[in-house]
């Protein structure tokens, strides 16, 4: 059966990227192109690396309105299905054609640690300054505003061994290498979990 193509948006190093590729070809998906906010991402070269399509593009307010219109002919030209943002740090411009079939992953549990600013290891000194012992991993719809999209998925872990912010970036990163690709490959077949949770995997894991 043919596998169903998706687009990844990137700011930074790749790592999500990187994971999602890895995962493929036991999943439904496939990683066919790849959006990228600056010429300077690292992740960047994580496309090319795989022959991928790449399109760089200034998602600043500024380029807000010629993005979006690059992003849908890039997206035609690729045929793609579905989009999902994987670190990807500037507003995605919210395509009426793609309406429920574009995702992004948050390394905490919303509604808790979202919205503006919160990207990184921001989210991880949050959950840390509030003394959190349960953090974790959101998946959900992307819509206007930052992080305020439905929920799909969800991934706890238990963080209170961490001594750190890194400590709990880490443990969060395990869990969110685990979730995307699960999640991904449910909603690529449509069969989209109602509100999954995944729970707390032992310490040890990773
Ligand atoms: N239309 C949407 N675009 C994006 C969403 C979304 O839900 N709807 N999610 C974010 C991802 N995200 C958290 O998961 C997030 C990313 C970035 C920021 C943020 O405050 N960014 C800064 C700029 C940071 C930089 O350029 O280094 C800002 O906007 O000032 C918050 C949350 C991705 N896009
Ligand atoms: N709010 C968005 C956000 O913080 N995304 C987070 O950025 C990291 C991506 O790193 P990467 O660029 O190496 O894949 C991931 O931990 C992801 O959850």
């Amino acid at each position: 059966m043919s596998k169903i193509p998706v687009a990844v948006a990137i700011s930074g190093g790749g790592r999500t990227l990187k994971n999602l590729l890895e995962q493929q070809h036991s999943r439904a998906y496939e990683v066919a192109a790849v959006i990228s906010s600056s010429t300077l991402c690292a992740g960047n070269q994580i496309a090319i690396d795989h022959k991928l399509p790449l399109l760089v593009c200034d998602f600043s307010a500024k380029g807000q309105e010629q993005a979006q219109t690059q992003v849908g002919d890039f997206l035609n030209e690729h045929h793609i299905a579905w989009i999902a943002l994987a670190g990807f740090l500037k507003p995605f411009p919210v395509l009426q054609a793609f309406e429920r079939r574009i995702i992004n992953i948050h390394p905490a549990l919303l509604p808790r640690y979202g919205g503006k600013g919160m990207y990184g290891m921001n989210v991880h000194r949050a959950v840390l300054d509030a003394g959190d012992s349960i953090s974790g991993a959101t998946i959900h719809y992307v819509t206007e505003k930052y992080d305020e999209g439905q929920i799909i998925s969800q991934a706890t872990v238990d963080v209170s061994d961490a001594q750190d912010a890194e400590g709990i970036a880490k443990q969060v990163f395990a869990a969110e290498c685990r979730l995307y690709p699960y999640t991904l490959d449910l909603l690529v077949k449509g069969e989209t979990p109602d509100h999954l949770v995944i729970e707390s995997q032992r310490k040890t894991d990773d």
